[in-house]
């Protein structure tokens, strides 16, 4: 059964199997390191194998490790990357430590019998694919731990051998070190020291440039791990972060640019995780490390300005999502139904026309007093249509007005704009909701009741009514007049903003019709097909408020 353990599969998230299963090199079978020949299969053994997974296949990395307090390193840091990085992460605790963003206050080591205890109670009931280890403070402890891998052997292990804390605490001393050598790295399938843990792996050997993680490259090799990671991320003067791979045979450089920021702190352990999940998923060793090392460059550059604590190091955001949260998920720009009163729809024709730019245009109708304001950009290229709402999204952010995108879901999650306006043709609600996120607002085009009680059980959160009356903006509208409108209004159970034909001479009737769920006018020609955008949106404004 360990021989079998080496199968690769890719399975859908219904765990359907929709790959072929290959036999898989790189993985480790605990029970023969080092003997290539029994990590390939016979077919007898993959058909159990396929039956066995195919029915309970979800990755799963065990990480082994301690927790941060401060929850940007350690098991806190691992949970986080295999959940961004989509598989389910168990979790044995070696220590626990008081920690934040200034250093290690205290550590209280978990005894020895317990941790077995949680490997046990992990490893004998859940199906582990992969065993990731961090904070290993006693040699005991990498004893049990190397014991249970033993008993219950996983497909691979990924080796991160924490020894000292970015902030420089020691978290695990020299009789670990003989563990490390002696016991786990001949096991691990891959081993990923900084440059000063690499240092002390071969006996404080002082490491300055690339050429000597080459050479403690290949020297922890020696210890046993069939692959080695020397992260050059502290190596000084360098304006690139060199990692330097060597799988026995050949070296690898992986370069990716230094991100400057403070946030740095979990970065070890995230792409230790990073590189266990992708191993989970199936990817070889190789490209594992280059999407772990993706991921920690792409999630260090999202979070560069955030701020956690007081210290000099602070954790990083996982999930890709803290960046704007003061200016979007904090309040500032949900959606209230207010916000429709005077919704500004632009018309890139109309401004041409009128030579401006979309900025321009949007930047003199938030001065006049829009409340909400949607791209409508219909013949844009796409990269044009991003640069313009990249700059809209600024304009409005700062007037605390949501920008819409409209049709375009891509754009809008592109330039993480507060949400889409849709139409009957265009995505699905549904699945416009399931692509945006909860957060972000969905307003469709409804010119029935029935499509209005769809929108509402899809999840949108408003509906634009209409054309209330005829108008040139949009050609072979069906005009369905105020009766249609109030009928829409009576049964719709989201807010309604009423469009088509709507301007200073009209804006008034139409929010007279008494429905208190019509919350505004939305209003394209009345206010971009003119010569001064500011104006006309005062005085409607001026007309509806
Ligand atoms: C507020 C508002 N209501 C309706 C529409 C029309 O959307 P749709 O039916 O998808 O037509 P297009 O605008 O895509 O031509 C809208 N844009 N805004
Ligand atoms: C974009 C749009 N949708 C409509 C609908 O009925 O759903 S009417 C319309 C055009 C509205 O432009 P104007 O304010 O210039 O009449
Ligand atoms: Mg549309």
């Amino acid at each position: 059964m360990a021989s079998a353990q080496v199968l690769c599969c890719h399975f859908d998230c219904r765990g359907v199997q929709v790959a072929p299963i290959v036999s898989f090199p790189v993985w480790n079978s605990l029970t023969t390191p080092k003997n290539p020949t029994l990590r390939f299969v016979n077919s007898t053994l993959m058909q159990a194998d396929m039956i066995h997974t195919s029915q309970n296949k979800i990755p799963h990395v065990l990480t082994v490790a301690g927790s941060d307090s401060g929850a940007g390193a350690g098991i806190q840091a691992d949970l986080k990357a295999c959940a961004a990085r989509r598989v389910y992460c168990s979790t044995v605790i070696t220590a626990v430590t008081a920690q934040n963003t200034v250093g290690v206050q205290g550590v209280d080591i978990v005894p020895e019998d317990f941790v077995a205890e949680q490997l046990k109670s992990v490893l004998s009931d859940m199906h582990v694919d992969v065993v990731k280890t961090g904070m290993l403070p006693s040699l005991n402890i990498v004893k049990v731990l190397c014991g249970s891998l033993r008993k219950f052997p996983v497909k691979a292990l990924v080796v991160d051998p924490v020894m000292i804390s970015t902030s420089g605490d020691v978290l695990s001393g020299p009789s670990v070190l003989t563990g490390f050598r002696e016991e786990l790295l001949p096991m691990a399938d891959i081993v990923t020291p900084n440059i000063k843990e690499a240092s002390v792996l071969i006996g404080d050997v002082p490491l300055k440039s690339v050429s000597d993680m080459r050479t403690a490259a290949k020297l922890i090799h020696d210890l046993g791990p069939r692959n080695v990671l020397v992260k050059g991320g502290d190596l000084p003067n360098s304006s690139e972060a060199i990692d330097v791979f060597f799988d026995g045979e050949e070296f690898y450089e992986l370069c990716s640019s230094r991100v400057n920021t403070r946030n740095t702190h979990g970065t070890g352990c995230t792409l230790a995780s990073c590189i266990a999940a992708e191993l989970a998923k199936g990817s070889s060793m190789l490209s594992a490390v280059k999407i772990a090392k993706h991921f920690i460059e792409t999630a260090l550059d999202y979070s560069r300005d955030l701020i956690i604590g007081n210290g000099a190091q602070g954790p990083f955001d996982h999930f890709l999502a803290l960046k704007n949260i003061n200016q979007h998920s904090c309040g500032q720009n949900r959606f209230h139904p207010n916000n429709l009163l005077l919704y500004a729809v632009t018309d890139s024709a109309m401004n041409r026309r009128w030579g401006r730019s979309i900025a321009e245009a949007v930047k003199a109708a938030v001065e006049g007093g829009a409340t909400i304001v949607q791209l409508r950009e219909k013949d844009a290229e796409t990269r044009d249509f991003l640069d313009a709402a990249k700059v809209c999204l600024e304009i409005c952010r700062s007037h605390g007005v949501p920008l819409l995108i409209n049709d375009r879901i891509d754009v809008a999650l592109a330039c993480d704009a507060d949400g889409v306006h849709i139409g009957q043709s265009d995505m699905p609600t549904n699945l416009a909701r399931t692509l945006l996120g909860p957060e972000k607002i969905i307003g469709v085009s409804c010119k029935t009741p029935d499509q209005a009680q769809q929108a509402w059980i899809d999840g949108a959160d408003y509906i634009g009514c209409g054309g209330v009356y005829p108008t040139n903006t949009k050609s072979n509208n069906r005009t369905i007049g105020l009766e249609g409108l109030k009928e829409v209004c009576q049964t719709s159970k989201l807010p309604v903003v009423a469009i088509g034909g709507i301007g200073l001479s009209n804006a008034r009737t139409v929010m007279e019709i008494g429905e208190p769920n019509l919350k505004g006018v939305a209003v394209v020609s009345a206010l971009f097909d003119r010569e001064c955008v500011l104006t006309e949106t005062r005085n409607l404004h001026a007309v509806i408020s």
